[in-house]
């Protein structure tokens, strides 16, 4: 029977289709998205069904809608778009990164930012009840947010970044840029995310945090102001760590590249 006529191309085509619907589904889970997702999903499977049973008119009302649609979708998914291109770079950057280390030229890189510095900013700030923001620059550029703020050239050590966020200082709202060892911007405004997930008790600081690493690759640190915990922001998610020793050798280990 032709129908049942299965290729071993059919079965690789049908796995890549469902990777795709799985990505694309944990990129939109939790925002109001989702709804729309879902809502195309049925239409394209209606509209495969009409097909299958050849009902001409229907399939092609459908057709057509899908047709124009799609260009309505770029525009309504367009941030989450942008989120699957820049997760499918950043993993090719990541597994050549990871590729490179293997080899002993590489074994032994360390990072350009100085970690110390900023950890023992951080650590002094949270015993001083100081809020902070920090994100550091990866791969992908922050030049949109960076307009949002002042451009800055100054070298990061331990005195610039708590006077930085000190709360007299003209620089301490919003959030600091980190671009290798040197503070690139001052008081830039982050995308917030809108994740329903992020507990009620993490303000807009913590939001914008998780808003600018899950929009790039770029990893963020949060002291905050109310009960001085640090936290540690990568691809939108709070990372656990055990001690301040351990947040920093992650830190050193993702600056990396
Ligand atoms: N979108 C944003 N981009 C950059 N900085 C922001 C943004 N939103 C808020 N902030 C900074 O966070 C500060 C505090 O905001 P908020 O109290 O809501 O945060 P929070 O997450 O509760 O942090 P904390 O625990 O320190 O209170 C603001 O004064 C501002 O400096």
């Amino acid at each position: 029977m032709e129908f049942l006529d299965i290729r071993i191309i059919d079965i690789i085509d049908i796995v890549l289709v469902a990777f795709l619907l799985y990505y694309l589904y944990k990129l939109v889970k939790g925002t109001v998205a989702i709804n729309i997702f879902i809502g195309i999903v049925i239409i394209i499977a209606i509209w495969e069904l009409t097909k299958l049973l050849q009902m001409e008119l229907l399939s092609k009302i459908l057709g057509e809608f899908l047709g124009v649609g799609m260009f309505a979708l770029i525009v309504v998914f367009q941030q989450e778009i942008r989120k699957f291109l820049l997760m499918i770079g950043s993993t090719n950057f990541g597994a050549r990164r990871r590729f490179f280390k293997q080899f002993k030229f590489n074994s032994d890189a360390v990072t350009k930012t100085n970690v110390e510095a900023v950890m023992a900013a951080c650590k002094k700030m949270s015993k001083d009840g100081t809020g902070a923001l920090i994100v550091f620059h990866r791969n992908n550029s922050l030049d949109f947010v960076k307009n949002s703020g002042d451009a800055m050239h100054m070298e990061v050590n331990q005195p610039t970044i708590e006077s930085i966020f000190f709360k007299n200082s003209p620089l301490h709202d919003g959030a600091i840029i980190i671009e290798e060892n040197t503070v690139t911007a001052t008081r830039v405004i982050l995308p917030v995310s809108n994740d329903r997930k992020i507990p009620l008790r993490f303000g807009l600081r913590h939001r914008a945090a998780v808003g600018i690493s899950e929009k790039t690759d770029a990893v963020c640190l949060v002291v905050s102001e109310e009960n001085g915990q640090i936290s540690y922001l990568k691809d939108g998610e709070f990372v656990l760590y055990d001690d301040l020793e351990d947040l920093k050798n992650q830190l050193k280990q993702d600056l990396i590249f």
